[in-house]
């Protein structure tokens, strides 16, 4: 379907302006779809993959609506977390920059309430908030109801999910009855869709079609290794792709906890986020995370939905998430906008089925790979320093360095390969060196015919196709015991951390995002939801749904 331009919709110009100096050129398909249907005044639901800027879809037409002259509350977003209720209302204030009048105000638990209530003394137009602290202000009369014209539930499916239904209930309840309600997600399972009628009034529903739950643009890998070596595995392939930003998923707050001070201890810049720090260090770790001092962030799935940090370009799954929807949305904080991303799930015995559950629910494909080995690594290295050197040779003028390098090569009486290795080396680290890449290779392949009577490439089908490093002839045959072996014997100091993997996880959970119940029961039943997750685009009314399927009926 051909973009429509921002330039000819409905759209007040004042918001043009201020999207377009945000960078947006056209309006994403679901964009497209759903602000039309919000500013006629309808009830929709808005599917569409993540990334792909649901929350300018809801936030254009929510800002458009506020009547400035109004001091009163006249809508609310509702988000999961509190990360993503300050994201959601900076995005918003970005859309209402050229609106005077439009005053938007976060409100979420762990800030002070003493000064969300004196701002909210002063004039709101639009609250995006955590139902917790909604309902708070809602007890207390610090936040007014009266005035509100639309409601917007953000990841609607989690908001509507066992967590939080009641929660939302008790606040909707407070709502005028002739408010408008907006849910979107990126994952509409049917036992949700199945109930949000009760919410809605002859919904619209706007799926924008796509093959694959997830976004094609993150190709998507897994890796099958043991439990104690997961740490080193994630360190490995850090090293070997070098993302700017990277996410890592741990089921436990405990575990993201451990990790995350072991790989600061292997000298990365790394941070943890989860349910158990303060406000103020969750709001901290966020900003270092956004502003780039911290290059990984190792999180519970509390940051799994509707993030958006610039050029993230890796997501770990540490541990598997433990249902495909979060699976979903996990991969989906890198590859967002357009962008290309990678994932890597690590996958431990029996956790395999998990995979092909994912990639028989969401229609996507994740590749088996194996573990970079060092020599990978010192070539992966070597090949982003070369990059970085070809970079100063071209955009610098060399010549009176040149003439150093002139001297020390004839004072020396050594090969300009000599001195350039030396700089090679130095750059490298000493790291890289605790295997030669010669011994290595050696002993791999006196391992392996020892092991396996001669027999190699036993998973030689684990070469992908697209690696960056293929197609060079570079990738040996090795298993992912083999390498780790190796490792083992020529880094026995590195091992003390595995201890802390083995340890049993962590039993408390992160409330809401350690999650609940039995995933197998659930991946049962979305397959058969997977079918209708993106169909064609379309749209139908509350009283075309069937009431037994909560599938549409018919279709305009
Ligand atoms: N029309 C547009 N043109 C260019 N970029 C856009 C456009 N709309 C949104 N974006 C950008 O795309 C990125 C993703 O948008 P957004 O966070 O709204 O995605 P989402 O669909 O809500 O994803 P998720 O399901 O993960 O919450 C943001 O950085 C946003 O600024
Ligand atoms: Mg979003």
């Amino acid at each position: 379907m051909e973009a429509i331009r921002y330039e000819n919709s409905e759209i007040d110009e004042r918001i043009i302006r201020a999207v377009t100096e945000i960078g947006y050129e056209e309006m994403t398909p679901i964009q497209q779809s759903a602000i039309p249907a919000l500013l006629e005044g309808r009830d929709i639901i808005g599917q569409a993959q993540t990334g792909t800027g649901k929350t300018a879809a809801f936030g254009i037409p929510l800002v458009q609506m506020i009547d400035p002259e109004d001091e009163r509350v006249q809508a609310i977003v509702l988000c999961p977390t509190r990360e993503l209720a300050i994201q959601a209302a900076d995005e918003l204030r970005r859309y209402a920059k050229y609106l005077p009048g439009v005053k938007v105000l976060p409100v979420y638990g762990g800030q002070d309430i003493e000064k969300q209530i004196r701002s909210l003394r002063g004039k709101v137009s639009i609250v995006v908030g955590t139902p917790g602290r909604v309902m708070d202000h809602m007890r207390r009369h610090t936040l007014k109801l009266e005035g509100i014209r639309m409601v917007v539930l953000d990841e609607a499916d989690e908001m509507l999910n066992m967590g939080f239904v009641e929660d939302i209930e008790t606040i909707l309840a407070g709502v005028p009855e002739n408010h408008q309600t907006a849910l979107f997600s990126a994952t509409m399972p049917d036992e949700i869709l199945r109930i949000t009628g009760r919410y809605q009034k002859d919904a619209q529903m706007i799926q924008i079609e796509r093959k694959e739950l997830t976004i094609p643009l993150v190709k998507q890998y897994y890796y099958e290794v043991q439990r104690q070596n997961k740490e080193e595995v994630v360190c490995r392939l850090l090293d070997y792709y070098n993302p700017k930003r990277s996410l890592i998923f741990c089921n436990t707050k405990h575990m993201a906890d451990v990790l995350c001070e072991n790989l600061k201890g292997r000298g990365y810049f790394a941070d943890a986020l989860h349910g158990d720090l303060s406000q103020m260090m969750r709001d901290k770790v966020m900003n270092s995370f956004r502003n780039g001092t911290t290059e990984i962030l190792i999180a519970t799935d509390v940051a799994a939905r509707g993030l958006d940090v610039d050029d993230v370009e890796a997501v770990f799954n540490f541990d598997i998430p433990q249902d495909v929807e979060y699976y979903v949305h996990r991969i989906g904080r890198t590859g967002r906008a357009g962008r290309k991303g990678r994932s890597f799930t690590l996958v431990v015995g029996r956790e395999i089925y998990r995979i092909r559950d994912i990639e028989r629910i969401c229609n996507t494909q994740i590749k088996p790979r194996m573990v970079p080995s060092v020599a990978d690594i010192t070539q992966a290295k070597a090949s982003q320093i070369f990059d970085q050197v070809m970079e100063v040779i071209s955009n610098n003028d060399l010549s009176s360095l040149q003439k150093k390098v002139e001297d020390k090569i004839e004072e020396e009486n050594i090969t300009a390969m000599e001195l350039c290795a030396g700089f090679l080396k130095l750059h490298l680290g000493d790291d890289m060196e605790e295997i030669p890449a010669e011994n290595y290779i050696e002993e791999m392949r006196k391992k392996r015919a020892e092991r396996k009577g001669g027999r190699s490439g036993r998973r030689d089908d684990r070469r992908g196709d697209d690696d960056r490093r293929e197609g060079k002839g570079r990738r040996r045959r090795q298993t992912d015991e083999d390498v780790l072996d190796m490792m083992r014997e020529h880094r026995p100091g590195k091992r003390k951390s595995d201890k802390a993997f083995d340890k049993k996880s962590d039993k408390k959970s992160d409330k809401k995002f350690e999650k609940k119940g039995s995933d197998r029961k659930r991946s049962d039943k979305s397959e058969k939801k997977s079918k209708g997750l993106f169909g064609k685009e379309r749209t139908f009314k509350k009283n075309d749904i069937d009431k037994k399927t909560g599938k549409a009926k018919k279709w305009k």
